[in-house]
């Protein structure tokens, strides 16, 4: 998995790649790794799928009921201090290695949230098998100030360093923008592994495998030739 989010000058992006593996299967090629929190607080995530899937809907329902007891909107922080006090609860053993963003009144955030609880607040992020490679990205081209589209193309590309440099990353780049006014959700904004179309047709003939001999039996008779397991 590589997931990252940069802060712009007006608001903050999140991407991440599109591969679920179990081991050194490609489990999914397109799953879903970017995570709704609140309309304008959003979340990546890397390690245990089914962990940082639960992890993030229990903190969505948590901060929405904590919005409606105040009655003002959700803040970053407070979804990240969710997180965080209950991932160290479980001292690492939920796998789930999250980037939290999103825009509030107090303004725009980006944080970084460990399975043991340990947490980042930082103006770009990466996380993930495939964090490295991402990092180098932001590392050599990272500036201050980025316009909106510029930290799209940014984010954007320090995920292909990770689906071309990381074995555990893969597929394609989901992006999610949020800003003050609203959030986009970009899923599979590039599609660099598309399989190409196949140069011919491979299906074989009809009679390309012979029928050596057919027999045709009454259901009864099925116990002499399958052995059939009554439970
Ligand atoms: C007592 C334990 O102390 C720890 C301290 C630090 C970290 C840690 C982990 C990461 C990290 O992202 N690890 C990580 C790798 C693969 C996937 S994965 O999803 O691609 N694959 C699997 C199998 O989970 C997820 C997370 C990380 C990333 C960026 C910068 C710092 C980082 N530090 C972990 C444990």
């Amino acid at each position: 998995t590589t997931i990252v989010g940069c802060i712009f000058d007006g608001g903050v992006v999140i991407a991440a790649d599109t591969r679920a593996t179990s081991g050194p299967i490609v489990a999914d090629k397109n799953c879903e790794k970017l995570h709704y929190i609140a309309p304008q607080i959003w979340c990546a995530g890397a390690g245990t799928a089914a962990d940082t899937e639960f992890t993030t809907a229990l903190i969505s329902s948590q901060l929405e009921l904590h919005a409606m007891s105040t009655g003002r909107k959700p803040r970053v922080v407070t979804c990240m201090t969710m997180l965080k006090q209950h991932l160290f609860r479980y001292q690492g053993h939920i796998g789930a290695y999250l980037v939290v963003a999103g825009v509030d009144p107090t303004g725009t955030h980006l944080f970084t949230v460990h399975a043991h609880g340990s947490t980042d607040k930082l103006p770009y992020v990466t996380m993930g098998s495939g964090s490295l490679a991402a990092m180098s990205v932001f590392e050599s081209k990272w500036k201050a100030e980025l316009t909106q589209e510029e930290a799209v193309e940014l984010a954007s590309q320090a995920i292909l360093a990770g689906i071309w440099n990381d074995l555990g990353s893969g597929s394609n780049v989901d992006v999610a923008v949020i800003t003050p006014e609203k959030t986009t959700l970009k899923r599979n904004l590039i599609k660099p592994n598309e399989k190409a179309p196949k140069l011919q047709s491979y299906k074989f003939a009809r009679g390309t495998t012979a029928v050596l001999n057919e027999k045709i039996i009454k259901k009864s008779e099925i116990g002499r030739y399958v052995s059939v397991q009554e439970v």
